[in-house]
């Protein structure tokens, strides 16, 4: 039984320097340092629970969404527990529709980043409550139960909760087969550790491709088409023609630009070009899908996709082969939950986004859910993985012959080791205190 008042929220700014190692970088984030806003809620239940939350962010971002969960914190601090999650739509709602926060959204950038950290913190607290990951927690409630957390403002023209609930009742067919299925073999990975941008080659070929359990490959590109091709044929000769390769853009093009780069990249056969252009163009993404469609190349896209209304455009434009959920800058579960259905819906495979700090461990609990409660299929089918910073984590997560094995301890799997914490703090960290006086010298 869900219990207990939230007594506490603090949140916290953690960094970690990975812009040294040119670790996460891409044609337009060349100095990532991978981050979280991290938040802890704390209840009167005396049952020695907590709740973990986070949202990924990249060095000097960070203090400005910890400054948002601040913001939002009066909403959720002296709240019952049982009253958030018993009425979890109308909660997201509170979150999202603060009259004056809202401004500054609505559902998107900076306030919709820290809705996400403080809901990841409620639902990791819930399932904890409950004794189980955060995955089992969602495949075994019911459909009514599931669709009572969604807001389906916006969204009811593609998904209303009637037809959301149907989409559930018929997965339930093949249910526990497909659990079963989960927990002997996992859910498939792909990496990108091997090939970010400021990475040389000998580090290239050290690091990436010579994990020769790995089938599926991303490699960034964007930044120069010659150091592309070059960098490409080299990842290409490495792995073989017959495993998967993906390409990254990371929102470096205009649209006739994205298609010109392609066709010259076309012969590395990618499996999909992601974010070819701007997020929020969605007419553009239908531009580059049409034009890459006969080379075989698909569009992937949404790490940085707002929230659910962009998606459902995305799916009506037909702008997107493969959606790339995200647990962090989507409104938490609640939304993804939207996402997930609507993705099923129009029948376009879900490739959750991952990396950063975190992301892998939360997002697996979704993409887990879906196939056994939503999609019910691995078909075109896989799961980001980064092989970063998972040391830092007190459930990191374990992949096993290039899959997502599906946790087992209770929560989210969001729970930081203090340690790691106090160490990364930005600015007074050991960590950080160090470097910064290096700098200064
Ligand atoms: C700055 C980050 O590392 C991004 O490059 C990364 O999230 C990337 O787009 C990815 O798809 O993993
Ligand atoms: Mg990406």
């Amino acid at each position: 039984m869900v219990h207990g008042r939230v007594s506490r929220l603090s949140v916290h700014d953690v960094r970690f320097p990975t812009s040294l190692g040119g670790h996460g970088s891409d044609a337009m984030h060349t100095d990532p340092d991978y981050s979280a806003a991290y938040v802890v809620l704390e209840t009167d239940a005396e049952d020695g629970l907590k709740g973990y939350g986070i949202t990924f962010t990249l060095g000097r971002g960070t203090e400005v969404v910890v400054c948002a969960v601040n913001a939002l914190a009066p909403h959720v601090l002296n709240k019952d527990l049982g009253d958030i999650v018993g009425d979890f739509r109308g909660f997201y709602r509170q979150l999202t529709s603060d009259g004056q926060l809202r401004w500054i959204g609505p559902e998107k950038g900076v306030v919709h980043l820290a809705t996400a950290a403080v809901l990841n913190a409620v639902w990791d607290l819930w399932a904890k409550q409950e004794g189980k990951p955060l995955w089992k927690l969602l495949v075994d409630m019911d459909p009514q139960t599931l669709v009572s957390c969604i807001d389906f403002r916006y969204i009811t023209d593609v998904l209303t909760e009637e037809e959301a609930c149907e989409i559930l009742r018929q997965s339930q067919v093949g249910k526990k087969e497909r659990e079963e299925q989960m927990l002997a073999h996992g859910y498939p990975a792909y990496t990108t550790s091997c090939a970010w941008l400021g990475y040389p080659d000998a580090t290239l070929k050290q690091v990436g491709c010579g994990t020769s359990f790995c089938r599926q490959f991303k490699v960034k590109v964007g930044a120069d088409l010659q150091d592309d091709i070059r960098r490409c044929r080299l990842i290409r000769n490495m792995i073989g023609p017959e495993k998967t390769l993906m390409m990254d853009a990371n929102q470096r093009w205009d649209v006739p630009e994205a298609v010109e780069w392609m066709t010259k990249l076309a012969e590395f056969k990618p499996l999909w070009i992601e974010e070819p252009t701007s997020p929020d163009d969605i007419l553009g993404h239908a531009a580059i899908s049409k034009a890459l469609a006969p080379l075989g190349i698909g569009v992937a896209t949404g790490e940085q996709c707002h929230n659910r209304v962009i998606f459902k455009q995305l799916l009506q434009a037909k702008a997107l082969k493969f959606l790339q959920i995200d647990s962090c800058r989507l409104g938490s579960v609640n939304e993804n939950l939207s996402v997930l259905l609507m993705a099923k819906k129009f029948d376009i495979p879900v490739c959750p986004h991952a990396g950063g700090v975190g992301l892998c461990e939360l997002v697996q609990h979704l993409i887990i859910f879906d196939f056994i409660s939503v999609s019910a299929s691995l078909q075109d089918r896989m799961c980001e993985y980064v092989d970063h910073l998972h040391e830092h984590f007190k459930y990191p997560v374990l992949i096993r012959e290039a899959s997502y094995m599906p946790p087992k301890d209770a929560g989210y799997s969001t729970e930081m080791k203090e340690d790691s914490v106090k160490r990364h703090r930005y600015p007074d960290g050991e960590v950080w205190k160090k470097l910064l006086t290096a700098q200064r010298n």
